[in-house]
């Protein structure tokens, strides 16, 4: 049976992880920061000359956006430094690293959803040091892993934009809200499904970078409007430039990733964005009523 071990796992896609993992003929390790912090390769070590581990799924990431602006030391000790010593450690144990990077290492110029091979350029310093991150873990380069890189990531568990969407919608008449940014929400449940059935199927030299998000495109504007409608929510979402929304970091106008590698070669289907976000905000309509 393999021993998969699970970085970061009380982060919203570690813990949709945790939460399906029942459902799957793997053992299963968990570690949030306390068992293991990831910012020392001293530390990797330690715990994995204690375990027997055939996979690591890498899960922890440093994602505040906009305080990465002023944190940068922080996001690169996370999300590159770790990442490197992650790889180095799968590597010499011989492990298969599953790593999660994001679309924001794109500039977000293009006019077509960007392939994994697209030149990386991002705006901000939360994106420079997710591409660090990918650069590491290439050079690197341990067998049989992937980068899978995924954008506007939501789950009942943790925080993100659904969640506090349905929070201000509940208290405000209107919300402004960008509509000249573009991309693909994804359900943290269905990433999480979707790496639990690839990864007895890897088989390949080094590292291998896929695109995972929900199916179709959306603003953030439009994104909200449904977060609206499916959480019964009063509230007037009216659309707003970018520059009239001043955020400290930069973000990408179009971040909208092509699919087709991932579903090709591991014969998946990916859930429609607006079918998981209803299905996302029933549970946890569920969970207010319990
Ligand atoms: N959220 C999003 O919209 C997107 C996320 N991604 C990527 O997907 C992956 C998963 O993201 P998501 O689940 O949303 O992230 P979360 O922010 O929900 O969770 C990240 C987890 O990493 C843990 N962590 C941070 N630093 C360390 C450390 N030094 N050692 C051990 N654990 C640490 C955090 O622990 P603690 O709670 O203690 O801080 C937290 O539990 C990340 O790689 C992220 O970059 C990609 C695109 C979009
Ligand atoms: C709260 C709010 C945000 N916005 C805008 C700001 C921003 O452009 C967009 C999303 O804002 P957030 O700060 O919630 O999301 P942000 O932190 O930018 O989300 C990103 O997180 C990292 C981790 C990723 O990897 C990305 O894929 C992406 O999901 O919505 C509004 O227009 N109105 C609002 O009321």
């Amino acid at each position: 049976m393999l021993n998969i071990l699970v970085i970061g796992s009380n982060g919203q896609l570690g813990a949709e992880i945790r939460s399906l993992s029942h459902g799957y003929p793997f053992q299963f390790l968990f570690t949030t920061r306390k068992e293991l912090d990831i910012s020392s390769l001293e530390n990797i070590n330690q715990y994995l000359n204690a375990k027997k581990v055939d996979v690591i799924i890498n899960c922890a990431a440093y994602t505040a956006v906009d305080r990465a602006e002023t944190e940068e030391e922080q996001a690169n000790l996370v999300n590159h430094l770790a990442v490197q010593s992650i790889a180095k450690a799968a590597q010499s144990f011989d492990i298969k690293l599953i790593h999660v990077s994001t679309d924001y290492v794109f500039e977000g110029i293009a006019y077509q959803p960007y392939l994994e091979d697209a030149l990386t350029n991002p705006k901000n310093i939360y994106g420079k040091s997710k591409a660090a991150g990918e650069r590491a873990m290439c050079n690197i380069n341990p067998d049989n892993s992937l980068i899978i890189r995924t954008s506007w990531v939501y789950s009942s568990f943790g925080s993100n934009f659904v969640k506090t969407m349905l929070k201000l919608g509940r208290k405000n008449d209107q919300l402004k809200v960008i509509d000249d940014q573009i991309g693909s929400p994804t359900y943290a449940r269905d990433l999480a499904k979707a790496i639990l059935d690839i990864l007895p199927n890897l088989n390949h030299t080094g590292v291998e970078i896929y695109h995972y998000t929900n199916e179709g495109v959306c603003t953030w504007y439009d994104f909200a409007k449904s977060i609206m409608e499916f959480g019964d929510i009063d509230c007037n979402v009216l659309p707003q430039l970018t520059e009239n929304y001043p955020t400290p970091a930069k973000r990408p106008h179009f971040s909208v990733m092509s699919k087709y590698k991932i579903k090709e070669k591991f014969n998946i289907e990916i859930p429609y964005w607006r079918d998981a976000l209803k299905e996302c905000i029933l549970l946890l309509k569920n969970e207010d009523s319990a």
